[in-house]
């Protein structure tokens, strides 16, 4: 049933951590499609966020796009979907998606199909650049107003630790009205650490002494209500992985 370990076994680069040490895998829509996850998003949420009614301009923020098949799915599920060509007309929905995985990057460019209002750009959220504010001030909105991280967390947490994990939460939430975040549980992180040494490499550097551990999505649910001013307003039940999609608002 559930689970983390991926059973595509035909696919090497896939079941081998090493070659993607921060889940920028090749294929990850092979054994993970889009429809995983929209069918558990209603095709209505941006409407349902006050999000048409007054908005000339709604910003979306996908956080780790991989190779960007969700973030286009994504949008045409909120956008094409729900909206009549002349609302559309008034109404501007841009995307902006972003990996550290360069090669990911370069293919979700190529394969975009509505590059007027969907980007693609190479960026590690851990560490300090300008490139979000850049892309907020240009449309002229002080934040995003969704933003998606999803199957994000744990490649954060295992690379950059808790306190790696946790300022990622922080500065998402201190940019987003709205954070729809999929958190890895925590059996995922023992596959990871153990498909890592299967290969005969190391732990990742932070799996023995994380000390945010078991209920993954919890701890991050307490650390967006405590010290990031974010309410849970919604969660919209689980993926066919048992990962919980919850959705969190700006108080
Ligand atoms: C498992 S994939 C999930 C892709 C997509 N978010 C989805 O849910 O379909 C995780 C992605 O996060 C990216 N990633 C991991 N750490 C990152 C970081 N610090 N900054 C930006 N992207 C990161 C990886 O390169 C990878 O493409």
């Amino acid at each position: 049933m559930a689970t983390c370990s991926i059973s595509s076994g035909d696919i090497d680069e896939i079941n081998d951590p090493g070659a993607a040490p921060y889940g920028n895998f090749i294929n990850y829509y092979t054994f993970n499609p889009p429809e995983n996850r929209l069918s558990l998003i209603p095709a209505t949420l941006l409407q349902d966020l006050g999000y048409r009614d007054g908005h000339q301009t709604t910003l979306i923020l996908d956080v780790g796009c991989n190779s960007g098949e969700l973030s286009v799915a994504f949008y045409k599920h909120l956008v094409q979907e729900s909206v009549c060509q002349e609302e559309s007309d008034k109404w501007k929905v841009n995307l902006l998606g972003f990996d550290l995985d360069e090669i990911l990057i370069q293919r979700a460019q190529q394969n975009n199909p509505r590059p007027r209002s969907i980007s693609f750009i190479p960026l590690d959220i851990t560490k300090d650049n300008d490139q979000l504010q850049d892309y907020l001030d240009h449309h002229g909105c002080s934040h995003f107003h969704l933003c998606l991280c999803l199957a994000v967390t744990m490649w954060v947490h295992l690379n950059h630790g808790d306190s790696g994990l946790l300022q990622v939460l922080s500065r998402l939430a201190s940019i987003s009205q709205h954070l729809l975040l999929e958190a890895q549980p925590w059996k995922c992180y023992r596959s990871a650490a153990r498909r890592l040494r299967k290969l005969g490499r190391s732990d990742f550097d932070h799996f023995k002494t994380l000390k945010i551990r078991g209920d993954v999505a919890e701890h991050a649910r307490e650390h967006l209500e405590r010290n990031c001013g974010m309410e849970l307003i919604r969660s919209f039940g689980s993926t066919t992985w048992e990962r919980k999609l919850l959705l969190f608002k700006r108080r």
